[in-house]
């Protein structure tokens, strides 16, 4: 059988919603929720296949958006979050009972700092942007996917119209190595 990419990619995607505002996620514990209030859809929201990046068990991919810092509280159970790398970039907020990812922050300087990772599959509501694209594909062979397996992984996210991208998309990059290019003291006319 295939492998699942991830159950918002597998069986196609769904289209969200332009007039969406943001909506409620959940920690997977039966009892007692860390519970998120995003007051703002996601952005940028796209499959990644990095090791750090949380995932729904049996599934290859992550599915991670992004949403301006100050659109996410943290509204239930605040107590149970530990930062899972405090070294990492993205500090990621995690439930320490059930091991969900709630919110990842970016605290240095960074391209994407003011920015949160957040993971759309924990909201019960519909109309968050759909994934754009994949990213970190190739990095899926590091937690043992079988290099062989690359080219029907690819596949698979071309036939639901997704491109795949072994970093992340141009538009990111861009983004990054002109922040990089602009720290370095490069001056670009009409930015
Ligand atoms: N091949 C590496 C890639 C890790 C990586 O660079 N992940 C990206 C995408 S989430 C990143 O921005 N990481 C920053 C961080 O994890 O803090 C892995 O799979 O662990
Ligand atoms: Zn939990
Ligand atoms: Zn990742």
């Amino acid at each position: 059988m295939a492998p699942s990419l991830h159950p918002l990619v597998d069986n196609g995607i769904t289209p969200g919603s332009s007039s969406f505002t943001g909506g409620k996620l959940y920690c997977r514990c039966d009892s007692d929720k860390v519970e998120i209030t995003l007051n703002s859809n996601v952005a940028h929201n796209h499959a990644c296949g990095c090791s750090k990046c949380w995932k729904p068990s049996g599934s290859l991919f992550s599915i991670v958006g992004v949403v301006p810092r100050d659109a996410v509280s943290v509204t239930a159970n605040a107590s149970k979050l530990s930062i899972v790398d405090k070294e990492a970039t993205i500090q990621r907020n995690a439930c320490k009972d059930c091991g969900v990812h709630l919110f990842g922050r970016i605290e240095k300087d960074h391209p994407f700092k003011g920015l949160d990772f957040v993971h759309v599959e924990l909201s019960d509501e519909k109309g968050w942007q759909e994934p754009q694209f994949a990213g970190f594909v190739s990095s899926i062979i590091e937690q043992g996917s079988h290099p062989k397996e690359m080219d029907e992984v690819r596949a698979k996210f071309e036939a639901v119209g997704l491109q795949t991208y072994d970093v992340l998309s141009p538009a990111l990059m861009d983004l990054i190595s002109t922040f990089t290019a602009q720290k370095a003291g490069i001056r670009f006319a009409n930015l």
